[in-house]
């Protein structure tokens, strides 16, 4: 039983009219979720303004409100309280509703343009094998010590997140393992979540869409490294352009990874081909299971992790080995006529850069590189062209086609790709706006040894266009093309 006085510890109001000697029911910051005893937190957001429901969420049963204005209009007996950030805020009495879960278990976010999904993945699976339990927060799913919650967003909304944690703690959890994204970051959803580590991966084109500028992008990354405790670990890739920039008003202790920097763990890549990576990796020679130079940096990263968490080496490095990454990241296949085909979430210039230069990197001879790509409706438009650019740079065929085109128009993003494409390459590509003639195409011109990349929807079982999502699986539709080479 929560009263709403247990749910103000640390939180900065300015004005409280009514009790808090209330008992509150539920958390809600969505009007339309709201139950009798409700405490309401109106939010404004990037469509709509929180406040603007505060009359029907009491007419729905809240008896608390937590605001940034008060309402003209107030009817009923409910207490209401005024803060200077309601996000903020929503993170506090979140957290406090769910008894701070956070605190009672080891968590470590990472953050990042790309590799949060693998860095997170692997530390649940490794630090599982090494027999602790442990919580997963990531694009792919949310997991509780093996049970599989479906995830909605990268990085949940701040009630769902410290619901999820508090189920964590209920089971045992040792740690829990979270991706932290830029759009967590500057809406506070992990604003008052008390981390043990950060991880930094890298920092590239995207979102520009949400943050409007590189730099302001940049620093809803870094605020979560400026906000880390002074006994958590914060890890940075010394590699990474903006990797030091992390780093610069943190307080917790800095430590760093890298491959060509200075760095408190160093790794240095000895084989890379399909079969896995051999690396140099703390003065040991390693293999292991996953592919290309970009997740030698997540591996490296990991096990730098596990060691700022006093892991022992020999274990960590032996468990590391055997594992695979995350499902939809360069998961391939073979079909019977040889022909390759890569499945993988790259959806930035610099992941589709990274992807192909591996495939290049470890491709035998000189087989050609298909490569079928679209790029997201609703998101930063100012990628498109650069991400046709570069799949036309390391490709000999590409075939644009749609990715999710959520409310906009599919032939209209692949105009806008297509503005990217050198005119000497034109005749090298294809548009075709339904992703799944694209791959049957992709799959007919392919020759025995040939790679096909498919980009950008990587784990997704669904494609969202005009609202819905129909079912749609990248390597279902890839395994049922080379079905009918056999
Ligand atoms: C752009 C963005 O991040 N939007 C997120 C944001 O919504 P918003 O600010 O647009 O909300 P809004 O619709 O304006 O509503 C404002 C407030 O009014 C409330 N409201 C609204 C309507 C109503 O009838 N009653 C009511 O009370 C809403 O609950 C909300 O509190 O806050 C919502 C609640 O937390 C999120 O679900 C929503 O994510 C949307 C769906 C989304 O697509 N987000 C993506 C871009 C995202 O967050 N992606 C990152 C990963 C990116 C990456 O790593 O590549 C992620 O962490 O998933
Ligand atoms: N360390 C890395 N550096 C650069 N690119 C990477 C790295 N790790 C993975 N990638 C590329 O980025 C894609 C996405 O990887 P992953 O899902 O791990 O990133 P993410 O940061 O979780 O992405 P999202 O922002 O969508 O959650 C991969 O499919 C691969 O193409
Ligand atoms: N977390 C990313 C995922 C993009 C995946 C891609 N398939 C797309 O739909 O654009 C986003 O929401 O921008
Ligand atoms: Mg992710």
């Amino acid at each position: 039983m929560k009263y709403l006085s247990d749910l103000l510890e640390g939180l900065a109001f300015t004005e409280l009219q009514g009790s808090a000697d209330v008992e509150i029911t539920a958390v809600v910051f969505d009007s339309r979720k709201v139950v009798p005893g409700s405490l309401f937190v109106a939010v404004k957001g990037t469509v709509v303004d929180g406040h603007d429901y505060i009359e029907k969420a009491i007419k729905d049963g809240a008896i608390a409100v937590i605001c940034e204005e008060l309402p003209a209009h107030v009817t009923g007996e409910v207490d209401f309280l005024m803060v200077a950030n309601s996000a903020i805020a929503l993170g506090i009495v979140a957290a406090n509703f769910y008894d701070n879960p956070s605190a009672q278990l080891k968590l470590v976010g990472v953050t990042g343009t790309n590799g949060k999904t693998t860095i997170a993945t692997l530390l649940y699976k490794l630090f599982r094998d090494m027999g602790y339990k442990c919580g997963l927060l990531s694009t792919v799913e949310n997991q509780i010590n093996g049970k599989v919650i479906p995830s909605t967003h990268t990085t949940p909304d701040p009630v769902a997140l410290n619901e999820l944690l508090a189920d964590m703690v209920a089971t045992g959890c040792d740690y829990c393992f979270m991706e932290v994204s830029s759009h967590a970051v500057a809406q506070h959803r992990v604003g008052s979540l008390k981390f043990a580590g950060g991880i930094f991966t890298n920092l590239t084109h995207d979102h520009l869409d949400y943050h409007k500028t590189f730099d302001s992008y940049r620093d809803a990354k870094k605020a979560f490294f400026d906000n880390l405790p002074k006994n958590a670990f914060a890890l940075t890739n010394a590699d990474d352009k903006n990797g030091n920039v992390m780093l610069q008003n943190t307080k917790a202790h800095r430590k760093s990874y890298a491959l060509k920097s200075m760095g408190d763990y160093r790794a240095r890549i000895i084989e890379n081909q399909f079969g896995g990576l051999l690396l140099h990796i703390d003065n040991e020679e390693v293999w292991f299971r996953m592919v290309g130079t970009f997740n030698a940096y997540n591996i490296l990263a990991v096990y730098a992790a596990a060691m700022l968490l006093d892991q022992d080496k020999a274990k960590v490095l032996t468990s590391l080995s055997k594992l695979s990454g995350a499902v939809g990241r360069f998961d391939y296949v073979v079909a019977p006529n040889k022909v390759i085909g890569i499945v993988d979430y790259a959806h930035t210039p610099d992941a589709v850069q990274n992807v192909l230069s591996t495939v290049h990197d470890i491709r035998k001879g000189n087989e050609k590189v298909i490569t079928v790509i679209g790029c997201g409706g609703d998101r930063d438009k100012t990628k498109r062209p650069i991400m046709a650019k570069v799949a036309c740079e390391w490709s000999d065929k590409v075939i644009l086609t749609s990715d999710n085109p959520r409310s906009e128009d599919p032939a209209q993003i692949i105009e806008e790709m297509k503005e990217g494409v050198d005119p000497a390459f034109k005749r090298h590509v294809l548009s075709i706006v339904d992703r799944r003639e694209a791959i049957k195409t992709a799959c007919a011109l392919a020759q025995p040894g040939d790679i096909i990349l498919l980009a950008g929807k990587g784990h997704e079982t669904y494609q969202e266009i005009k609202g819905v999502k129909n079912h749609f699986d990248d390597m279902e539709e890839l395994l049922a093309q080379f079905r009918e080479m056999e």
